[in-house]
């Protein structure tokens, strides 16, 4: 009996031999949703093998959560200590960060957690190494900061295929899909809008995962790879971008070479960033605060002044609900009705209800039953 990882790779190469047309891509689904469930079972028997383990349950806090991923020795420490000011153990070998070291920093009013966990290796995703540990603490960030250097920029796909591997998508929207699993019927399939997939591939896919009768409703442009993940329902998605360090050790020219080799393996630029000297962390750090999403809401108590100090800052999207539930349990609960000033509303002193999105810089009343 071959491992799983043969059998996995097996078919990944089947995959990739086989032409995809109309009269292959029912068998082409089957098969990638058999890789996935492979996977998937091997990440679930690590995850269970591992409980977690010492320095691994990481409290959120602050306003936001960062998560610094990369190969080992790529400076992760040394940056964490440049953003935060944390003292973390830095050496010049492999493997100095044991376990999860937690950081704080300020920026632009935003009180920013910044977590440093040991360098990703190839195979994390399937339970090697701390890899499994490692794979839950990202799994709960709300943004991925991939931290590369100068020597390794070539192997930023590998880091891109290991978070992919373990359900995470990056920078990516959740698909629009519903799978309700019924008791008879078959597979029925509805689709709005243009989605590539069809019933005959939607059928097989499922059939994969031992579901003969469901409703289905795929809603924009969809394609095999999002179904699966529907399917599994455990994917998560998280918004990331690239930096690389070390840049003080190459010539401008070589800087410019692994800037366009990285935006053309990712999808974006990098931020370029020399942790030893500072150079460009002030930038990484905006980077790090557009990336989160973040918005400034100042708070006006009723027949009051509005705070214009310190206002509250959220991620988007930041409704009147999500506000209410940072400020206080009971806000939700006791809520009448908000009134909103600024761009989110048509004009000053709007009444709105918890469902509404508010803008950057908005001012916000809160009615709440005494
Ligand atoms: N030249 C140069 N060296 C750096 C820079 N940042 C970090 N280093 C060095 O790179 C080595 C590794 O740095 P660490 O911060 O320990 O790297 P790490 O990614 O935390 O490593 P692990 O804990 O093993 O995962 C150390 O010798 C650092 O001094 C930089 O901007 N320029």
């Amino acid at each position: 009996m071959s491992s799983i990882e043969e059998q996995i790779r097996e078919i990944e190469d089947e995959i990739k031999n086989t032409k995809y047309n109309k009269a292959t891509s029912h068998h082409i689904g089957r098969l990638k949703a058999k890789v996935a469930r492979l996977r998937d079972d091997a990440v679930t028997r690590a995850m269970a093998s591992s409980g977690g383990g010492e320095g691994y349950n990481v409290k959120k806090s602050g306003d936001g959560t960062v998560v610094l991923v990369g190969f080992p020795s790529v400076g992760k420490s040394t940056l964490l200590n440049k953003l935060t000011g944390t003292e973390s153990e830095t050496a010049g070998y492999a493997f100095t960060t044991v376990s999860v070291i937690p950081g704080a920093m300020e920026h632009k009013g935003a009180n920013i957690q910044i977590l440093d966990i040991p360098g990703l290796i190839a195979g994390a995703a399937m339970g090697k190494g701390r890899g499994k540990e490692v794979i839950a603490v990202v799994r709960g960030a709300d943004l991925i900061l991939l931290l590369g250097d100068v020597y390794n920029e070539k192997h930023v796909n590998v880091l891109i295929k290991e978070l992919y591997d373990a359900g995470i998508r990056l920078n990516k929207e959740k698909p629009d899909i519903t799978i309700k699993k019924t008791s008879s019927g078959g597979i029925r399939f509805n689709s709005v809008g243009n989605s590539d997939l069809d019933l005959g591939e939607i059928r097989a896919i499922l059939a994969e995962n031992k579901i003969m009768n469901a409703d289905v409703l795929v809603r924009g442009s969809v394609d095999q790879d999002d179904f699966i993940d529907a399917m599994f329902g455990n994917r998560v998605y998280i918004p990331a971008f690239f930096s690389i360090n070390k840049i003080d050790l190459v010539d401008a020219e070589t800087r410019k070479e692994i800037d366009a080799d990285v935006t053309e393996r990712f999808g974006l630029p990098p931020v370029m960033i020399s942790a030893h000297s500072g150079y460009n962390v002030e930038e990484l750090k905006d980077s790090i605060y557009d990336n989160l999403g973040f918005i400034r809401i100042y708070l006006k108590p009723v027949g009051g002044k509005a705070d214009m100090e310190e206002p509250l800052i959220i991620r988007e999207p930041a409704t009147v609900e999500s506000v209410c539930n940072k400020l206080h349990r009971d806000f939700v609960e006791k809520f009448r009705y908000a009134k909103v000033w600024g761009d989110s509303v048509k004009h000053d002193a709007q009444r709105v209800g918890l469902p509404h999105e508010l803008c950057d810089g908005d001012i916000l009343t809160v009615v709440t039953r005494a």
